[in-house]
């Protein structure tokens, strides 16, 4: 909930609780409402400020969040404003604060609740119409109804769905239009007759009923009119017959000449024939002519209203006749009356305006400011008028040039805010040439009525919805701020927007003092047209709560006061006693020339005084504002440049650590490389060595790059980056460029090596074959040996069948026969034997050669030290004696078993093989003689 609402473009300082707050949020919210005031839903997120009951006022201070809506919202007048003497004494002349004082409710602006009764067209649609319910005469309950949009932002729990407001006085729809006249305006015709200023304006949703109170309708004739004749009526015998005094500017009186007489007299005249004549002619029809804005023409449906004003009359007592027994005595009374309209945001005089037959675009007229700054529309029509039937003629004039049209809701709906003034000059006859001492003024003013602008189907009337509403706002905004300034009096006064649309402007005298102001608020009880009738209610409930402005006595007593006493300016008390003595009633005409001349040199000096004190305060409050500035602006330097330095620290930690990442994973790369190379050509080296069956022992190659000093490494915390880059040298930093360079020549080295080492390793072609020749004829000599060592078994099974049959003494020449074959068998092995052995010594030889050639090429430089012996071609075996553990264990074995003479057995005995005993046994036998062929003789036994 908040206390108030300030305004101060564009935004405004929304003053909670809790503190204060500037925004343009408020300021959309409230556009949004046309008459200035919260919706349902602002209302639920930020309370209802108008509210002063005791149950919502009890939640001031409690967080919204903390707030849970009450069922009902009270929205009442509730400001008992009884304004303290020094809120007297302060009361100055154009500051709005205070009522005069001293008159308790009597000060409070009136606000007037009549609710219509349903049209015919409304009853035949079956519109609801329980939303509405009047307590008494001055409270009235709305209950949203369920499709209302305030039912559904209640049923979202952001406002309430019941509202109470309390009123002046509420009229229901059977209120007859003189019990309402009598109840609202004829106090103020008698005010009017005694020289104040009063303004009565209505305000409501469309098709509420403005028009039908203020003019009526038929025989019901409204305010105005019944205003008109009331006012003639005490006016009776006392008259200024006259026309050379006329109302100017805001308040002031001209004495005109004889021509302006005549000329003034020429146009009323006119002005009324032409409207008896276009009363005959018109009825019936319509007419259009250009309104002078941008070639948009307007309809007036005027048949309608003819008809009906031109019926408007009134009951022949419904005027109770009062006498001039409450006028000044000795005093006459002039009576003028202007009409004019604002539309879209133009004045227009109504009195001016041209015959309607002939079409021709209006005449905008001007706001002006008088010399003291009051506003005053600028060459507008003043009409003499000597009766209340010429006002009503001038009245009806008038509406016939207004701008009305057909709307969704009402089809004669007023498109424009339209006032009616009346302006009494109280003239003293018997002073030189007649003199008008006063003036006073009756407004009267039928606002058009707010509405939603999206309803509007036609171009046309949604510009006008859209200025209508736009004019409406500003008069909320205007009243919000008056009722700021009346009920925050601790504070500074804030700037009133009177100036913001011309209606607010040409209101303002009534809301400043120079008059008074009561306000009608229309609605109809149509639910269809809740939420808009809510919003109408609601602004109206700020209106409940101003109080009049100080009137114009007030002020004169207040210079009267300084005159008195002049020196007492400088003291409040003294002041605010004098204020209290003195007589409100005094009129500052009753100073001569002198008095006036005094007063005038001491409000002077008061100004002055005023100003050096405003100038004083100015410069304390710049120099207040200044040094908090500067405070503030310091403290956020500081938190600023600690905010930077975190950050700086936290940036510098997360790039160390993305680097010492990036770091490790490029050590973690190039070891894996290094360590991949490493075994490389570690593999590379032991199979050289198997090659060449000499160790390479060279030492453990170099890892290619030196251990990666690339950071992470070290333990403990690290200088930050920016540190060791301030630390770091241009020396080391090519250093390590240099190593760099050496690691990569390296590698560049060793892979060439590598390349070279894989070269050398692969056979030349030209060996393979020698090898394969060598391989044939070893498998060759195999076979060879195989068949012999099966002939060698079969001799000797032979042998020793031939010794047994020698030792059994059977048959001589068989076993003669047997070792003769025996002998050529051995012949035939011998022969073998000797072929296989020059075989052998071919392969040998051819192995040998290959080994050379093998060392020759092992003999290469860088590597060609031990690995390229001989000995690389071992791998065959054909090679060396010396190395005849690389024999196969059977080949060894034959070769001893074919020279058993050369290779004696480890325990030094002859081997007992049956071709060795063969041989013993021959040895220790002569040998046989050869026969005649040749073969050996067999000795015996
Ligand atoms: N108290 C009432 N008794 C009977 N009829 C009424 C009463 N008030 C209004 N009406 C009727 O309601 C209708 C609308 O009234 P009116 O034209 O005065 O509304 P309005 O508020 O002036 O609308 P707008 O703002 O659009 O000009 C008219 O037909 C009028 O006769």
């Amino acid at each position: 909930m908040f206390n108030s609402v300030e305004h101060n473009a564009p935004g405004l300082w929304v003053r909670f609780p809790w503190g204060t707050y500037f925004t343009q949020k408020v300021m959309a919210l409230s556009m949004a409402s046309p008459c200035g005031v919260l919706s349902d839903e602002e209302e639920g997120g930020m309370a209802v400020f108008e509210s002063t009951a005791a149950d919502i006022g009890g939640l001031v201070g409690q967080r919204l969040n903390e707030v849970t809506l009450p069922e009902i919202s009270i929205i009442s007048p509730g400001l008992e404003h009884r304004p303290s003497i020094r809120e007297k004494a302060l009361a100055k002349p154009g500051v709005i604060r205070q009522g005069s004082g001293g008159e308790g409710n009597t000060d409070k602006v009136k606000v007037f609740l009549r609710i219509r009764p349903l049209t015919e067209g409304e009853k035949e649609r079956g519109e609801e119409q329980g939303c509405v319910c009047v307590q008494n005469e001055e409270s009235l309950m709305l209950k949203a109804p369920k499709d209302s949009q305030n039912m559904k932002s209640a049923e979202r729990g952001v406002a309430q769905s019941m509202h109470k407001f309390s009123f002046s006085q509420i009229f229901g729809p059977e209120t007859k239009q003189q019990d309402f006249f009598e109840s609202t305006m004829k106090e103020m015709v008698r005010d009017v007759l005694r020289g104040e200023s009063r303004l009565l304006y209505t305000y409501g949703v469309t098709n509420s009923g403005k028009t039908y109170t203020i003019q009526g309708v038929g025989r019901e004739a409204g305010l105005l009119p019944r205003a008109l004749v009331s006012l003639f009526r005490k006016l009776q015998g006392r008259l200024y017959g006259a026309m050379n005094l006329k109302p100017v500017l805001h308040q002031e009186v001209r004495q005109l000449d004889a021509g302006e007489v005549r000329a003034e007299e020429i146009r009323r005249d006119a002005l009324l024939k032409e409207e008896d004549d276009m009363t005959s002619r018109m009825r019936g029809g319509t007419s259009t002519w250009d309104s002078g804005i941008g070639g948009h023409s307007i309809t007036s449906h005027i048949a309608t209203q003819l008809e009906d004003s031109d019926s408007v009359c009134l009951e022949p007592d419904s005027l109770s006749h009062s006498g001039g027994e409450e006028l000044e005595e000795g005093v006459q009374f002039s009576v003028w009356v202007s009409f004019y309209e604002i539309y879209n945001e133009f004045l227009y005089d109504l009195l001016e305006a041209p015959p309607c037959l002939q079409p021709k675009k209006r005449a905008i007229l001007r706001l002006s400011d008088d010399k003291q700054g009051n506003p005053y529309v600028k060459d507008l029509t003043w009409v003499q008028v000597r009766s209340a039937e010429e006002a009503w003629r001038v009245l009806r004039a008038g509406r016939r040039n207004q701008s009305f049209a057909s709307t969704h809701l009402n089809h004669n709906s007023s498109r424009s805010h339209s006032i009616f003034s009346t302006r009494i000059l109280h003239v003293h006859p018997e002073a030189n040439q007649g003199q008008a001492t006063r003036v006073s003024e009756l407004s009267v003013c039928d606002l058009a009525g707010s509405e939603r602008c999206k309803d509007q189907r036609n171009e046309e009337r949604m510009k006008e919805a859209n200025n209508i509403n736009t004019s409406l706002h500003t008069l909320g905004r205007c009243i919000a701020a008056l009722r700021h300034n009346q009920t925050n009096k601790s504070r500074p006064p804030q700037v009133v927007p009177f100036r913001d649309s011309k209606l607010t402007r040409v209101l303002q005298g009534f809301f400043c003092g120079r008059g008074r102001s009561s306000m009608v608020v229309n609605i109809n009880p149509c639910a269809s047209t809740y939420d808009e009738t809510l919003q109408a209610l609601k602004f109206s409930a700020i209106v409940t709560q101003l109080v009049h402005g100080p009137s114009t006595k007030t002020r004169v007593a207040y210079i009267l006061s300084l005159l008195r006493e002049p020196r007492s300016h400088s003291n409040d008390s003294t002041l605010i006693e004098e204020d209290e003595d003195s007589d409100e009633d005094g009129d500052i005409t009753m100073f001569d020339s002198d008095a006036l001349l005094r007063a005038i040199e001491v409000l002077k000096r008061e100004v002055q005084r005023q100003r050096e004190e405003k100038e004083v305060l100015e410069a304390t409050v710049r120099e207040q504002v200044f040094s908090e500035m500067m405070e503030v602006i310091s403290g956020m330097e500081k938190d600023f440049s600690q905010t930077l330095e975190t950050e700086k620290a936290l940036m510098e930690e997360r790039f160390e650590d993305k680097i010492n990442n990036l770091q490790k994973s490029l050590k973690r790369y190039y070891n894996q490389e290094i360590e991949e190379r490493d075994e490389q050509i570690e593999a590379l080296t032991a199979a050289l060595e198997k090659k060449g069956g000499v160790s390479l022992a060279e030492p453990a190659p170099l890892p290619l790059f030196p251990p990666l000093a690339l950071g992470g490494e070290a333990e403990g915390p690290t200088p930050r980056r920016s540190q060791r880059l301030a630390s770091t040298t241009t020396g080391e930093l090519s250093r390590v460029r240099a190593e760099l360079d050496q690691c990569r020549a390296e590698l560049l080295e060793k892979t060439q090596e590598l390349r070279r080492v894989q070269g050398q390793l692969t056979p030349p072609e030209h060996s393979d074959a020698l090898t394969n020749a060598a391989d044939r004829k070893l498998g060759e000599g195999q076979r060879n040996l195989r068949q012999l060592r099966l002939d060698l078994q079969r001799l000797g099974l032979n042998l020793q069948s031939g010794e047994r049959a020698c030792c059994r003494n059977t048959g001589g020449e068989r076993l003669r026969h047997a070792l003769t074959t025996a002998d050529h068998t051995l012949a035939k092995q011998d022969q073998t034997l000797v072929e296989l052995q020059n075989g052998l010594l071919l392969v040998k030889a051819d192995l040998r050669r290959k080994a050379e050639t093998l060392a020759q090429m092992g003999q290469m430089p860088p590597c060609g030290s031990a690995s390229a012996t001989p000995g690389s071609c071992q791998k065959r075996g054909c090679g060396a004696a010396g190395n005849a553990e690389n024999q196969p264990p059977e080949k060894r074995h034959f070769f001893r078993s074919l020279f058993p003479q050369h290779t004696p057995s480890r325990n030094g005995q002859p081997q007992t093989t049956p071709y060795s005993r063969i041989l013993r046994s021959r040895q220790q036998s002569p040998p046989p003689s050869p026969g005649p062929s040749g073969r050996y003789r067999v000795t015996k036994c």
